[in-house]
């Protein structure tokens, strides 16, 4: 892939303090009587990729779509540049998070520069009458955004279909102006849920790419994703859940050594485990087997020296 251009910031992102972008303090989730989320206390600092690794339900993306005001967590506080959030997705947006989805969410029927002015509407302040009647602060307001699409547009290599329809674009570009659309609001911190999943290698590889320029801007990036070659490559730090807990925190690399979190993923060997007894019933007969082969190569090879041990006898003349 090329190398995305250069983005100029609309907003500035350099942190006013050294403290976290974001803060999760002891969030939990609860559904009835499933604890989804137990407990889970996370920073993400300016600057920073952090990952959110974990088997399939152990709750990464209902600890996401707490941060992000679609739940209401059961308890546990969730604080964006030291304020803490009200669990409403507008104002959250709004605040400077924003988020792309598991499963794509695009306008179908709207082209890719629609999809992308509408993630801007939590930073325009025009209202409904304003658009209706087309006043000048609307047009201004309305070409200002306009700029700042087609910006976003070059930034992630799709300004070249601007006027295509979304559900024409191809998976990946379709993933791709997903994360313009979030781009849009002017986020501090982009929360990506599983950016890759459908996409092949080379797809794969431009998202990593992307997710870099985009941390250059100075937007913090959370992400989620089971592609663990993407996540080991990208991020400066990973968090392990496990049916709802935070299990290990660390580098990839001390992730990655956790013997927890390899255990976590295959699962442990467990007594009376399915197969066990077939596995132990074939080793057996293997170790029969064997013992047999030993016994009858032990006396061909005890004939053969008592053959030629024996008196009157010569080579290949039988006694
Ligand atoms: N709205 C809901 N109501 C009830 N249970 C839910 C709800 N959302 C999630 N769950 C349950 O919470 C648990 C965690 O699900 P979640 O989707 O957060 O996991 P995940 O780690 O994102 O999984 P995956 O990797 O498969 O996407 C699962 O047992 C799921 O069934």
């Amino acid at each position: 892939m090329t190398t995305p251009p250069t983005l100029a910031p609309a907003t500035d992102n350099t942190p006013t303090d050294d403290g976290p972008v974001l803060r999760a303090d002891g969030v939990t989730m609860r559904f009835g009587g499933l604890t989804a989320v137990r407990g889970v206390d996370l920073t993400v600092h300016p600057r920073e990729i952090v990952g959110l690794i974990g088997p399939n339900g152990a709750g990464k993306t209902t600890f996401f779509n707490c941060l992000t005001g679609l739940y209401i967590p059961t308890e546990g506080t969730v604080s964006y540049r030291g304020t803490v959030l009200p669990p409403k997705p507008h104002l959250v947006t709004k605040a400077g998070i924003a988020r792309t989805f598991q499963n794509i969410r695009l306008f179908a029927n709207m082209t890719v520069l629609e999809n992308v002015l509408v993630g801007r509407h939590t930073r325009t302040k025009e209202g409904l009458w304003s658009a209706l009647l087309r006043s000048p602060g609307f047009k201004k307001a309305e070409r200002t955004s306009e700029e700042r699409a087609t910006e976003l547009l070059e930034f992630i290599g799709l300004a070249h279909k601007r006027d295509h329809l979304a559900r024409n674009l191809p998976y990946g570009e379709q993933r791709k102006l997903e994360i313009a659309r979030a781009l849009a609001s002017e986020p501090g911190l982009l929360l990506l849920d599983e950016p890759t999943a459908g996409m092949n290698p080379q797809e794969t590889r431009a998202t990593e790419e992307l997710v870099l320029a985009i941390r250059d801007k100075g937007i913090a990036v959370l992400v989620i994703e089971h592609d663990m070659r993407f996540i080991f490559n990208l991020c400066d730090r990973v968090a392990v859940l496990v049916q709802g807990e935070k299990l290990v925190e660390g580098t990839s690399d001390t992730v990655q050594a956790d013997e927890r979190v390899v255990a976590a993923y295959l699962g442990e060997p467990c007594d009376g485990a399915p197969g066990e007894a077939e596995a132990a019933e074939v080793a057996a007969a293997e170790a029969a087997a064997d013992a047999v082969a030993d016994t009858a190569a032990h006396t061909a090879a005890d004939t053969a020296a008592d053959a030629q041990n024996t008196p009157g006898t010569t080579k290949g003349e039988a006694p």
